[in-house]
């Protein structure tokens, strides 16, 4: 990581003041993904210098849009601030994201903050069934990413009530007929695991669209274990629900459960990690580094 400038936890720290992080215990407990306590200190030393970089790059571009309609004297649109957020599976990108949703809306009251997830580009399962593509969930071909493309195209383009396709982790599948909509934020936050990757067919890239891009990186055999929790609790929370993707595991055997989940690691999640995912770190304008715990230890600000 020879062209990234790396802060130890007290030095990225300094970079934070008082009245930049704004968010109590309470709030914390509920951008939590599944039952894990987010800790305020994290939230204070590194979140807090983490929303006033951003906050300084987003100035830095609206400055520019000012200054690019002066010079060629007509209005430019005014484009949402875009941050892409990527990672493996289960390295606690949502959080993340949730995470800096809050705060960056909260701590800049003015800024109107919209969140998504590429998962929604996935195509749904008949149709990863009719490609052969079922088990490869979440691997680059498994997405629409003209989709992607189009719809980010549109984002930028200043259009109004953008829609986009909502995957549900309740049902495994796309949702049909669901949609979010994207109306005109001045961020917007898209976080998933193939924010960052480069295309097979040369195409325009989709971190091309991204003013701010993340990496959450972690030792493989961490992620997997915060993977294998966050399926236990799934299945703890979804023993009486009938509806849901997990029910019928979380009353089976619990061994078999078990083993399911550690094939997914090995055979999907994991391969997906090293052959697309950790590639596309070196293109992150920082890197968010975590040990046990979730503890960010290290942080990697790209200089070139
Ligand atoms: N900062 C954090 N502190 C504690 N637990 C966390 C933190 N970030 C993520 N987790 C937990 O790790 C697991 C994976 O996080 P999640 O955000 O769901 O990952 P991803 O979106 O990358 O798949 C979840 O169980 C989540 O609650
Ligand atoms: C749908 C996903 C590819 C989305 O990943 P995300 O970007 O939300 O981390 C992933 O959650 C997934 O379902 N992977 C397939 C294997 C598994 O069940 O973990």
């Amino acid at each position: 990581m020879k062209n990234y400038l790396r802060f130890n936890r007290d030095e990225w720290a300094s970079f934070s003041s008082e009245a930049a992080v704004k968010i109590t215990k309470e709030e914390l407990a509920n951008i939590k993904s599944l039952g894990d306590v987010i800790n305020l200190t994290d939230v204070q030393e590194i979140y807090g210098s983490l929303i006033n970089y951003l906050y300084l790059v987003y100035q830095e571009k609206c400055r520019l849009q000012q200054k690019q309609s002066e010079f060629l004297r007509q209005k430019v649109t005014a484009a949402p601030f875009i941050i892409g957020i990527s990672g493996s599976v289960a390295v606690g990108k949502s959080t993340t994201a949730r995470l800096l949703q809050v705060l960056l809306s909260r701590t800049f009251a003015n800024l109107k903050v919209h969140l998504m997830t590429t998962d929604g580009f996935i195509y749904p399962n008949d149709e990863l069934k009719r490609r052969g593509l079922f088990d490869r969930k979440g691997f680059p071909e498994s997405y629409n990413m003209n989709l992607l493309r189009n719809f980010l195209r549109d984002v930028l383009s200043g259009k109004d009530n953008i829609a986009y396709p909502l995957y549900s982790q309740e049902l495994s599948d796309i949702v049909p007929g669901k949609y979010g909509h994207v109306q005109r934020p001045d961020i917007l936050i898209i976080e998933g695991i193939n924010t960052l990757q480069l295309p097979t067919n040369g195409q325009i890239v989709t971190s091309d669209f991204f003013d701010f891009s993340i990496y959450i990186d972690a030792d493989e055999d961490l992620i997997e274990k915060w993977f294998m929790q966050r399926f236990v609790r799934v299945l703890e929370l979804n023993k009486n629900n009938p509806t849901n993707f997990y029910y019928e595991m979380a009353n089976g055997p619990r061994e078999d459960a078990l083993q399911l989940a550690q094939d997914t690691w090995q055979m999907v999640n994991l391969v997906n990690l090293r052959e697309y995912i950790a590639p596309t770190r070196q293109r992150a304008s920082l890197v968010l580094h975590k040990t046990r715990g979730h503890r960010i230890d290290e942080i990697y600000l790209r200089q070139f």
